[in-house]
């Protein structure tokens, strides 16, 4: 079952899914005093198909915060946090998220089973993160989730630098799980890296703190990520 989450990334002329995150790995501020609404607003003007929210405490996020952006905004939002419980869902439901975050490093395989599907079965995309071939292979119901290879190190907290050589390298399988979109997250540095990423074969990316960073540059980042993947 498609939901408006991934029909909107794999419809999306520049399938970027633009991130609100208060902090980085590293502890630093991202929102720089700008308020939820400037940044939402920010996003929408620069077109992005979807938002993730990151709710998570360890980037400094709360539920409240995807709370007031489902005011600010119709666009459909993913929710990243470490789901575990079916509870868990029921909450990103009742906080108007169209998509979850499961992290299979974090998720015995049996727990990521009963998540995907009890994601699915509330109209909820999976957004799978995986770091490892044998994660990738292991996605269940792969045809009705996001795969999404993170380039970051969960297990440091992203404190260790990305390595977007594992998007590269991971491709192949990513595609061959029958994912309708594979997408690359976390540590996409530039518009550079961005258009090596689609041209190379992934259907969406998720950037977070470079283009929160962006700050009033985020219109020419995005206008040079669209130059790149057209001077092909
Ligand atoms: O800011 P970046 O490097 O563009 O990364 C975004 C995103 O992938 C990152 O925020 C993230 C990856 N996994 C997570 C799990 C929870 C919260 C956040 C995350």
């Amino acid at each position: 079952m498609a939901t408006d989450f991934l029909d909107a990334l794999l419809r999306a002329r520049r399938p970027v899914v633009m991130e609100l995150k208060r902090r980085d790995g590293a502890g630093r501020d991202l929102f720089a005093g700008r308020p939820l609404a400037r940044l939402v607003a920010a996003y929408e003007r620069a077109d992005a198909p979807c938002l993730s929210v990151v709710t998570g405490h360890w980037f400094g996020g709360t539920v409240d915060m995807l709370r007031e952006v489902r005011s600010l905004t119709g666009l459909p939002l993913l929710q990243k946090d470490f789901v575990t419980r079916r509870r868990d869902l029921d909450r990103a439901v009742e906080l108007g998220a169209s998509a979850v975050l499961l992290t299979a490093r974090l998720l015995a395989r049996a727990s990521l089973d009963v998540l995907v599907a009890g994601a699915v079965e509330r109209g909820l995309t999976p957004f799978v993160e995986v770091a490892t071939r044998a994660e990738v292979r292991a996605v269940p119901r792969a045809g009705e989730c996001v795969v999404a290879v993170t380039n970051g190190d969960i297990a440091s907290r992203e404190r260790a630098p990305a390595d977007l050589g594992r998007s590269a390298e991971l491709l192949g399988d990513v595609v061959a799980t029958g994912t309708p979109c594979p997408v690359s997250a976390s540590g996409i540095s530039g518009p550079a890296d961005a258009a090596r990423l689609l041209r190379g074969g992934y259907r969406g990316l998720l950037i977070g703190s470079e283009l929160l960073r962006a700050g009033d540059g985020l219109p020419s980042w995005l206008a040079e990520l669209d130059r790149l993947r057209q001077a092909a």
